[in-house]
């Protein structure tokens, strides 16, 4: 018999591949960080001794969540300015916020507040565009979680970079030095069509062609940025982005609030990937992004948080809810997004957005070892008819027990075990009392 380095067994397993599954009386074997068999306990008993077992009764193991789009450092601007729209949130709050206050020690201490409170909802990789992304990446390094950090572009000078050259030559210094990092992985991510020139968002394409990395960008967040551009260069920004050769599947599109049938069209032709924020989009009033008809045309969808000063939580498990919710509602379908398919874009949709796919997403023998543990025995979860549905429209975040990364146990019964939780909210309380002193 081998023997491996885990064996858990939940009531329950959705592996999201094979599509709609649930798995009863089943066990997983990790070893070496990889999923290893999945099978009947019976028969892993007669395979398999482990170094170390874990009994789950009552609760389901789903892949780690994927939170495709974040600003993790934000997490200190929390409830920073509420109730406000896009640009005056952004221009008259965050950005001053920003141009005073952010430097590493602000990303460091704002990221590790962002994985503290992912990890303890389930989100096991997350996707970044924030200035200093050094500091998230060896934030998310040593926390144990993966993270796509962002060689990010804006137009304006900041602490970080003086101007495009520097944002450049920063995020490929980025880029190689966590080259072959097993959790680490870059994007390159310019902000937006309205804060990036033509010129820098070619070069932007161009690099990262060349470095063969996803092109992460808000793109038609509100009707007014899509207005502006129109009456400012004649186009709508998605169909400037095309003329440039910039849709392709390497486009990780964020928000999508405004769609027209030919763009539509074109995000399935091409294979990129639509980047869902249903929760800050309500809340800057931005718009819904009318992803039951994406996912009828076949788009790539994903799930994303975006960051917590405009959320104001990064709660994947309740995002889920909402989007399926939500498009429901601006479908008029009540089929739209049920739960299986919410399920699967929180998870393989985020993977495939990453081009992480190959390692996590699903449960699947060969793939990393990137789970969690979905507590189903409290009274809001009963009683049980349907797995899926008890996870997207009656659980929360709180209910998650144990998260698992690459076989790492980071989360134990709700505490993490790579983050020092006291620490981190000393740090983020003494920044809050910076902030208020504006
Ligand atoms: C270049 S670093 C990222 C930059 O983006 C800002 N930001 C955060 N949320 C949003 C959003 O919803 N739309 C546009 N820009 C956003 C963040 O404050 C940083 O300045
Ligand atoms: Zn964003």
């Amino acid at each position: 018999m081998d023997e491996v380095d885990l064996i858990i067994h939940p009531e329950w397993i959705i592996p999201v591949e094979p599509a709609q599954t649930v798995l009863e009386d089943h066990s997983l074997a990790i070893h070496q960080g990889q999923i290893l068999a999945i099978a009947p306990p019976s028969e892993m008993a007669q395979t398999y001794t482990a170094k170390a077992e874990h009994h789950l009764p009552g609760q389901v193991v789903l892949p780690g969540l994927i939170n495709a789009h974040t600003h993790a450092a934000m997490t200190l601007l929390r409830g920073f300015a509420d109730d406000l729209p896009l640009m005056t949130w952004l221009t008259e709050h965050i950005w001053p916020a920003e141009q005073a206050h952010v430097g590493e020690a602000f990303v460091h201490a704002g990221s590790e507040l962002a994985i503290l409170e992912m990890l303890r909802g389930g989100i096991t990789c997350f996707n970044d565009m924030y200035f200093f992304p050094e500091a998230t990446a060896n934030a998310a390094a040593k926390a144990g979680v993966r993270a796509s950090v962002g060689m990010i572009l804006i137009d304006f000078p900041t602490a970080y970079a003086n101007g495009p050259e520097e944002y450049l030559a920063k995020g490929q210094a980025l880029h190689s030095q966590w080259a072959g990092h097993p959790l680490i992985d870059t994007t390159m991510a310019p902000h937006a069509p309205y804060t990036v020139s033509e010129k820098n968002l070619v070069r932007a394409a161009e690099i990262a062609e060349a470095l063969n990395r996803r092109f992460h960008i808000h793109v038609h967040e509100t009707a007014a940025e899509v207005e502006r551009h129109l009456t400012t260069q004649g186009d709508r920004p998605l169909m400037r982005l095309d003329a440039l050769g910039l849709i392709n599947s390497n486009l990780l599109a964020v928000h999508m609030t405004q769609l027209s049938e030919r763009e539509r069209d074109r995000l399935a032709a091409t294979g990129a990937h639509v980047i869902h924020c249903p929760e800050a989009n309500m809340k800057l009033a931005s718009g819904f992004c009318p992803v039951a008809d994406l996912a009828d045309r076949g788009v790539h969808l994903a799930l994303g948080t975006d960051g917590a000063a405009s959320n104001n939580d990064l709660d994947l498990l309740s995002e889920m809810r909402t989007a399926a919710l939500i498009a429901k509602g601006v479908s008029g379908n009540a089929a739209a997004l049920p739960a299986w398919q919410a399920i699967e874009i929180a998870t393989l949709g985020g993977a495939k957005a990453l081009g992480r796919d190959h390692e996590i997403g699903s449960l699947k023998v060969g793939k990393a070892a990137d789970l969690i543990s979905l507590d189903l025995t409290q009274p809001e979860s009963t009683p049980l008819h349907q797995v899926p549905s008890q996870v997207v429209y009656a659980a929360s975040r709180q209910q998650i027990k144990h998260v698992w990364i690459n076989g790492a146990h980071v989360l134990n019964e709700r505490a993490a075990t790579t983050l020092d939780q006291t620490a981190i909210l000393a740090r983020a309380t003494e920044w809050r009392d910076k902030l208020q002193k504006r």
